[in-house]
């Protein structure tokens, strides 16, 4: 805890309700220990929020000084627990809304704002509607012969997907077989994503439209995920037996706390486009200079 009465600048603002706690910190000045985020993260002793976007100039931070030619600020997220994951699909548009509004970064010549994340560079384009779309990259296949999730006594396959973080992918009859959610569901076998996984619970609303509900590795169920839309997309399509020829393809996901709509293009190339708020800002002592 910071001893001082001054506070340093937060934001909050959420994606779908997919919601985060912003730190921002150009110079990489700020001590972002797991407690601290944590902290941050907690719905009564903090701000509350399902992880925080911690805003670093990419030629301050070692993980992403290798991309400060290419993009100016590092989307240094962690989730609630704590933990750092890989690449947050609502997060980077919640951060690029920030950046936006705070004057800290306009479109390029490609209508796009960069960002440097721990899964690479990711590019974001305002829309004329407000929303934002985030390309994505490619997803990975790997083999999923065999894997399994399971709540109580119900188990169901699932597919293995990578969107820079993994993902595990069930189609369900009723996203209420998926039950309350409070615990992760378990994943066979056990070796499957030594790493975590986040788990996608899918139903069927029509052609290309599904309802989703997730439970994040690191943060638990939340309102909507934005690399999970991304591997729930491409796993339908793929159950929808859409190969190169049948792209590209937009699937409608809806998910707890609203929309987003992914679009698969033939090269492998994935867009996601969806909401993203600020909601607040202020000052905070859960965290201090380091
Ligand atoms: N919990 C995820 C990171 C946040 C993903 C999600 N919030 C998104 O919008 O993509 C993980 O540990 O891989």
């Amino acid at each position: 805890m910071n001893d001082s009465s001054t506070g340093l600048p937060f934001l909050k603002g959420h994606g779908a309700e997919n919601d985060f706690v912003i730190v921002p910190d150009p110079d990489g000045a700020i001590e972002l220990a797991p407690e601290h985020v944590r902290l941050l993260c907690d719905r009564y002793a903090g701000i509350g929020g399902d992880g925080v976007l911690h805003a670093v100039r990419s030629a301050k931070n070692p993980e992403a000084a290798h991309l400060a030619a290419d993009a100016e600020w590092f989307m240094d997220y962690r989730n609630s627990d704590g933990s750092v994951a890989e690449m947050c699909g609502n997060g980077v548009r919640v951060f690029v809304r920030h950046l936006l509004e705070a004057g800290l970064a306009e479109p390029g010549g490609d209508g796009t704002i960069p960002v440097a994340t721990r899964a690479g560079l990711r590019r974001v384009r305002l829309e004329a509607d407000g929303r934002l779309t985030v390309f994505m990259g490619r997803a990975e296949l790997p083999d999923s012969t065999g894997i399994e999730v399971a709540v109580g006594d119900r188990r169901w396959p699932a597919r293995k997907i990578d969107m820079g973080n993994p993902h595990a992918v069930a189609f369900v009859d009723d996203l209420a077989q998926a039950g309350h959610l409070l615990d992760a569901p378990s994943v066979s076998p056990a070796d499957a994503y030594p790493e975590g996984v986040n788990v996608e619970f899918v139903a069927d609303r029509g052609p290309r439209h599904v309802a989703v509900r997730v439970h994040e590795r690191g943060s638990g169920e939340t309102r909507a995920c934005g690399t999970g839309a991304c591997a729930v997309m491409v796993a339908a399509a793929r159950r929808d037996g859409l190969g190169p020829e049948g792209l590209p393809a937009t699937y409608r996901v809806d998910m707890p706390g609203g929309t987003l709509e992914i679009t698969e293009h033939p090269d492998g190339q994935i867009e996601m486009t969806g909401p993203a708020v600020i909601v607040a800002a202020g000052t905070t002592t859960l965290v201090r200079q380091g």
